[in-house]
């Protein structure tokens, strides 16, 4: 048994403001680092809208799941339900690393719940955003307003968190994210 399976592996949550490039950070370092599971979400949108791989239910479903407690936490934001697999728990003891693109106000209540817990907060300018927003396509004007607004919400105190620029290109970005991961510092 190596040390990460004796311990369980981390759970990485990546934060930052919509269009900051989360997803795109996380495609690129689960290529880049062996081994890490890219956590598949569940979530209440409509199908194959591009962007992250995610599970598509409806609101009902995604209640009856709820129920049944098929969810390690769950969140609602930007009109939508977003639910991460109780499944992950699994990964974890198993000592996989896990990365999962979190909402900055689930953070403190992940913290309580998974031992090695870090914040990959993702960082980058306003004026970036709303141009990388625009140019992704998959909101309308009016829902770009309203993730814009949002953009400089605070994250909680007293996390781990590691934090990473993306205003450069992406390429660059990965790099110093999978560097910053490894070697294991938490
Ligand atoms: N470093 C980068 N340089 C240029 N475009 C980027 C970069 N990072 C992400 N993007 C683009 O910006 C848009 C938003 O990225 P995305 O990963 O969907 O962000 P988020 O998941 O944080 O909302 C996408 O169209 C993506 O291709
Ligand atoms: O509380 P916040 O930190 O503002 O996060 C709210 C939601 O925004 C992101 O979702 P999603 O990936 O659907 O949107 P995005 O790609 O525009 O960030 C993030 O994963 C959360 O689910």
């Amino acid at each position: 048994m190596t040390l990460a399976s004796k311990s369980g592996g981390r759970l990485i949550a990546v934060a930052g403001p919509s269009g900051v490039g989360k997803d795109s950070v996380m495609a690129g370092l689960n290529g880049a680092i062996p081994d890490l599971h890219l956590v598949r979400r569940v979530i209440t949108r409509t199908p194959d809208l591009g962007g992250e791989d995610y599970d598509a239910v409806s609101v009902s479903q995604f209640e009856a799941l709820v129920e049944d407690g098929a969810f390690a936490v769950h969140w609602r934001a930007h009109g939508l339900y977003y639910g991460i697999p109780i499944t992950i728990k699994y990964q974890l003891g198993k000592g996989t690393d896990c990365l999962v693109n979190f909402s900055r106000k689930a953070l403190a209540q992940a913290a309580e719940i998974f031992p090695r817990f870090v914040v990959l907060n993702i960082t980058a300018k306003p004026e970036t955003l709303a141009h990388r927003l625009a140019a992704r396509g998959r909101e309308t004007e009016e829902e770009i307003s309203k993730r814009l607004a949002q953009a400089d919400k605070p994250l909680p105190t007293g996390l781990k968190v590691i934090h990473l620029a993306n205003d450069g290109p992406l390429s660059r970005t990965i790099a110093r994210g999978a560097a910053l991961l490894q070697p294991v510092s938490v």
